[in-house]
């Protein structure tokens, strides 16, 4: 299980020692209340960790897809990759071979260019992602792709070359796809593109990855089990609690989430529009702050000890001891540096993330250490869980739909205008 330490002391000691104890406790009991009435009704991103009648459609694709390309384009956006992204991540260190995945998920004309020269059309597949169907970026790739793998590939054989995620019912994506015969996997309704990491979205390219679908699953339903059982004390209550609390009373809203490992890159991504799509409205909202240590250490730290105390920090800790290559006795000696002599880099990232939590602590900032035990599916599926659940707690402390985004609706409206207008 991932923990959450806040310190010497536990959070709840922590929220007095602030002057906050009666409102942390108020909100906690009123998150706790949130995800007990949610036993009786899952939300449909918490039943993806329990499903298996899904896995058949993925194999298939898996197995089709095996030996035949080399390279696969993920096209979607927001939801429909970053979850995608932040689960293939774990497949860096590992020797699974297979095909390459990219994700080119904001739309970018140099970008396209750079693929489609580097990229051979008879090895290339595209896994086209888009719960609506309609959103006009993935559309745009897809069309473009089309043109592309035309180049290279027979008539007959084009629809081999597609795959789509899309929701059942009449919509562009699947229209065409229908027209294409290709493979057409459903996204389920009932859960929002931010919010469909454990679902096809996400695990058919952790599988394409050869990651383990189960892994995340069954890493995610222990976070969701564990906090079911125990509302009162789960982290996502207390996180969820906390993070409404120190927005309230002391109008600190921005939460910084910063993991010790390259591989989280793209999970602050994925947790950056969960968390700003699902709590950014009605006038209210909390901004999400990505950065990775040490490396922003160097670049933000400076701001977060001594700048205003305006935010909430949730720090990532990785197994680090003992890891990766050691520097050499000698040399480090020779040059002065006896204090990381014959330590690993693991051992360095370690004391970092130590010193920075305490560092902040000793300026009165209130920060979460969360630890995970290993870098594997279990753990990385527990964490998805973990925020998700977090933030729709989130969501009920504030009054708010944690699910809709009519905000970005306008934007989307002006940009089909602006195109038609375009000579
Ligand atoms: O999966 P879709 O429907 O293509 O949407 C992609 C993304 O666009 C948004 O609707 C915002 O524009 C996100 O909520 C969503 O994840």
């Amino acid at each position: 299980m991932i923990r959450s330490s806040y310190g010497e002391k536990a959070l709840p000691a922590v929220m007095d020692d602030h002057g906050l104890s009666d409102a942390f406790t108020h909100n906690r009991q009123r998150a706790a209340d949130g995800l007990t009435a949610m036993e009786h009704s899952l939300p449909g991103f918490a039943r993806q960790c329990g499903r298996m009648d899904d896995l058949p459609d993925m194999e298939t694709v898996r197995d089709r897809l095996a030996g035949t390309f080399d390279d696969i384009l993920v096209f979607g956006t927001g939801g429909s990759s970053l979850g995608g992204q932040a689960a293939t991540a774990l497949a860096r260190y590992g020797d699974a071979g297979g095909p390459r995945l990219h994700f080119p998920d904001s739309l970018d004309p140099y970008e396209m260019d750079r693929l489609f020269s580097s990229l051979t059309p008879q090895k290339t597949h595209i896994l086209a992602i888009s719960k609506s169907g309609g959103t006009a970026e993935t559309l745009a790739q897809l069309l473009t792709a089309r043109a592309w793998i035309d180049t290279g590939v027979p008539l007959e054989k084009i629809g081999r070359h597609f795959t789509f995620i899309t929701e059942p019912g009449d919509r562009p994506l699947r229209r065409y796809g229908e027209g294409l015969g290709c493979m057409i996997i459903d996204h389920p309704s009932d859960v929002g593109g931010r919010f469909s990491v454990l679902t096809a979205v996400g695990m058919v390219p952790a599988m394409l990855s050869g990651l383990s679908v189960t892994g995340f699953r069954d890493g995610a339903r222990a976070v969701l089990d564990d906090a079911l059982a125990n509302p009162g004390s789960a982290a996502p209550v207390e996180g969820a609690a906390l993070a409404y609390t120190l927005a309230a009373e002391r109008n600190i809203g921005t939460v910084v989430l910063m993991p010790y490992a390259d591989v989280l890159r793209a999970f602050t991504r994925w947790h950056g529009q969960l968390w700003a799509e699902s709590l950014g409205k009605d006038g209210l909202g909390s901004t999400p702050v990505r950065a990775i240590g040490p490396v922003d250490q160097h670049s933000q730290l400076q701001l977060y000890v001594d700048g205003p105390d305006d935010k909430f920090y949730t720090l990532i800790g990785v197994p680090g001891h003992g890891r990766g290559p050691a520097v050499p006795h000698a040399p480090a000696l020779d040059n002065g540096l006896d204090y990381m002599a014959g330590k690993t880099i693991g051992d360095i990232v370690a004391c970092q993330t130590r010193a920075t939590a305490e560092t902040l602590r000793k300026r009165g900032r209130i920060v979460r250490m969360m630890t995970m035990e290993a870098m594997d599916e279990r753990w990385l599926g527990g964490l998805f869980m973990h925020f998700m659940l977090e933030t729709v707690l989130t969501a009920h402390l504030m009054g708010i739909n944690a699910y809709d985004q009519p905000g970005v609706e306008d934007s989307k409206v002006l940009t089909r205008r602006y195109l038609c207008e375009l000579e």
